[in-house]
Formats: structure tokens, sequence, C-alpha cells
């Protein structure tokens, strides 16, 4: 058995990018990595731009000005205002190429075709000079950027339709047990309701996974070798609930060892999570997470999702820590080290009720883990603990 930190040294080190490099749409590139720095095509703006409505100021030295036209956001023309010369514009309308100024419309009033200042206007007021966001040829996102949906409108609004992103891995989630039944049907004496694979799945689709396949297999052996081998063989990452104990029927650890993949760890010092497997076989990351379904999403939060962000090109990959007092006092029964549903509010944390590895009840309603490291063996109210920020 294994300790936390050496669990997740492992791991980092037995995870790399991907050297995958595929094109999307900018509209289905939420949450992928750039895997090459994108070049502005243009200038942004790409001309110069009013800032407000009001006029366009063919000198800045002057208090009176002729108003001798107008120019709108769309139009194609460049006007030829000379000293002592105004124009009417309005937001976003190319500014006359000899405009000195942009002022706005409350700051003058207009008589007999003239417009008078009431104040001066600073040379270059309420106008976006030419590429004063980017300017062609830069570099409008550096490789490693995550894709966030202003990242999305970042690149729209110059004009990219598609970007080249690290391939984020296929999925296949597997689900075993006999007593497991799909949610919908009527319980039979002996059975539970499948909640592992949606639950992880949800966890996925959360942060922009996709390409998701779900296999539900029963505690017999030759099925679930064959159902390994196939997954292994055609997905990037394989994650099994359940069956990894030490129980007669849980034969996926047995299977996995027949299948000659790379076992890297086996059982981590931690509750909940004991029995988290983590295996490689050529290109495919398999990880077995504990049945239990408290066991399988910590594991899932603390092991699994950095490593899945980690092979999609992503260089922050853990969740966000930090400290906080504890609300309550805490005893821990063993010595394993512990993630506990907490629920932090500001700078104080609040150690939820039913922390039993079969619950999810706490879970459902924690924003955090706190972390319990193996050498502390209790809290008190006030002590500084560490918290993992849920997603
Ligand atoms: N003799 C020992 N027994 C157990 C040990 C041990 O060290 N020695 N470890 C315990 C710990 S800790 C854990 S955690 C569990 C892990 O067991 P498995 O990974 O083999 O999981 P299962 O036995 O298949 O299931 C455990 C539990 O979770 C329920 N389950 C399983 N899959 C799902 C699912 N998809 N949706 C909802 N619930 C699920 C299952 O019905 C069981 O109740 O082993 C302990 N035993
Ligand atoms: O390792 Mo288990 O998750 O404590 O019940």
């Amino acid at each position: 058995m294994i300790a936390v930190e050496k669990a997740l040294e492992l791991i980092n080190n037995n995870i790399k990018k991907t050297d995958v490099i595929i094109t999307i749409p900018i509209s289905k590139a939420l949450g992928y990595v750039l895997a090459k720095d994108v070049l502005s095509p243009i200038n942004m703006p790409p001309f110069r731009q009013s800032a407000m409505d009001g006029y366009a100021l063919g000198s800045v030295e002057e208090k009176t000005f002729d108003l001798i036209g107008e120019v709108k956001a769309g139009d194609n023309t460049d006007p030829n205002l000379e000293p002592g010369k105004a124009i009417r514009i309005f937001t976003g309308a190319p500014v006359p190429s000899r405009a000195k100024a942009v002022i706005m419309q409350e700051k003058v009033e207009i008589q007999n075709n003239q417009v008078l200042l009431q104040e001066t206007v600073l040379p270059n007021a309420n106008i976006r000079p030419l590429g004063e966001q980017i300017k062609k040829d830069d570099i409008a996102l550096p490789e490693g950027t995550v894709i966030t949906a202003a990242g999305v409108g970042y690149l729209a609004s110059l004009g990219i339709t598609h970007v080249q992103v690290y391939q984020k891995p296929s999925i296949a989630i597997i689900a075993t047990g006999n007593e497991l039944v799909p949610p919908g049907q009527t319980l039979k004496y002996g059975q539970i309701y499948e909640s592992n694979s949606i639950m992880l799945s949800t966890a996925l689709t959360d942060v922009g996974f996709a390409d998701i396949s779900y296999f539900k297999v029963e505690d017999e052996y030759d099925i679930t070798l064959a159902l390994l081998e196939n997954t292994i063989t055609h997905y990037d990452a394989v994650l099994i609930s359940g069956g990894i104990s030490v129980g007669d029927y849980d034969f996926v650890g047995k299977a996995l060892r027949a299948l000659d993949v790379d076992e890297i760890f086996y059982k981590v010092k931690q509750k909940p999570g004991k029995p988290l497997y983590f295996a490689k076989k050529q290109g495919t990351t398999i990880f077995a997470l504990p049945g239990n379904p408290a066991s399988s999403l910590s594991c899932f939060y603390i092991y699994v999702l950095p490593a899945l962000l980690k092979i999609s090109g992503y260089k922050e990959y853990h969740l966000k820590q930090t400290t906080a007092s504890s609300n309550l006092k805490y005893a821990k029964k063993g010595q394993r080290a512990e993630f506990l549903k907490a629920y932090a509010e500001e700078d104080k944390v609040t150690i939820l009720d039913g922390q039993a590895s079969s619950m999810l009840r706490s879970f459902a309603q924690a924003n955090a883990l706190v972390y319990l490291p193996e050498d502390v063996t209790e809290i008190n109210i006030g002590d500084t603990v560490q918290v993992i920020n849920l997603p």
C-alpha cells in the first residue's frame, strides 16, 4: 500500500500530454487546449473605431465645428474631415482618417448645423486605434491556453473558425457487479441501482470530455477479461468501477494481470478509495476505482481527472487547493489519510455528516474535500485544514 503523495507522483510520472493534434471548429473547442500558438489574421479593431455616439472632429483646437455629414457602424466611407469640420458618428463606426478626436454627444450642443463644444477635447479621445487589442500576425492566444467561452468569442472576433488542439482521450466506463440495475427499474431483493457510471460521466462531461462509452459487466471472470481486453485496445482511457477488492467475485485485478498490463500501483493508504488501481497498456491509461460510490468519486477527482486533463494538454490539472479553519472537531478512526466531504465558505469549512464510502448523501451537498494527511489524527475547532475545492 502506497501513500497518497506517492500515488500522485506515480501518476504524474506515467502520464504525459498526448501528441495527437486535431483541428476542430471553435464551436466545439470549449475545454480543449491549444496545441499551437494562434496568430491573429487581422488587426483588431480592423479600422479606427468610434467608442462613442457623438461627433468626429477635424481638429481639437476649436470649439465650433461645421457639421458636414454622418458615418454609422458598417458604413464603408471615409469622409474628408478638415479642421473646423465635424461629422455625426456612432459607436463602432469607422472614424474618418483625418479625424483628430470623437466627442460624446452629451458634451456638445447643436445650433444651426454647428457643433458647439462645452469643453476642450483631447487628441484621439474616444477613438479605438487600429490593432489596439491585437495586431495582425501577433500571437492572439498561446499554445497551452484552455479554451473558454470568452476564448471562443475572442477567436470568432478575429475571424478564426478552426483551431488546432490536443485531442482529448476517448474514455470507456465499465461498471461491474451482479447487483446493479439501471435506475427506473424496480429493485429485487439484493439489488441496488447502478449510480457510478452516470456519476463519473457527468463529472467528465462537466469539464468537457465528450467521447465516453459505457459498459456493464457481471461478476464473471471470462466476460470481464474479454471486455477489458476489448476496451483497453479501443479506448485511450478505461475507468472500471468495482470488482477491484479482494472478494471471490472481484475479478478486475485478476483480469488486468492476465492481460499483462503494466501495473503501476494497487492500493493507496487513504480513506475512501483504498483499493485504487492504476496501470498502463501501450497508450491506454487504466484506472480501477473502488465500487463504493464515494470512493469512486473521490478517486476520480483526486487522481483520474488530473490524469485525463494532463493527457489533454492542461498545464494545471489538479483541483484548486486552499486552507480553511475547521468549524468542527473530527477524529480519525484509522491510520489512512482521509478525504472528507465538506462544505467550505470563505475561510471556514464544515466537515459533513455521513463520511462512509458507500454514501453519496454528503458528497451531493459538498463543495470541497478536506484532506487529512496520514500523520494528522484529529482536528479541533479552529484548526487550519487543507481544502480541495470540487468543480
Ligand atoms: N476483506 C476485505 N474486504 C474489503 C476491503 C478489504 O481491504 N478487505 N476493502 C473494502 C474497501 S475499503 C472498499 S472501497 C471496497 C471496494 O470494493 P470493490 O472495488 O471490489 O467494489 P465492489 O465490491 O464491486 O463494490 C463495493 C460496493 O459498491 C457498490 N457498487 C459497486 N459498483 C457500483 C455502481 N456502479 N453503482 C453503485 N454502487 C456500486 C457495491 O454494490 C458494493 O456495495 O471493498 C471493501 N471490502
Ligand atoms: O477504501 Mo474504501 O473506499 O474505504 O470503503
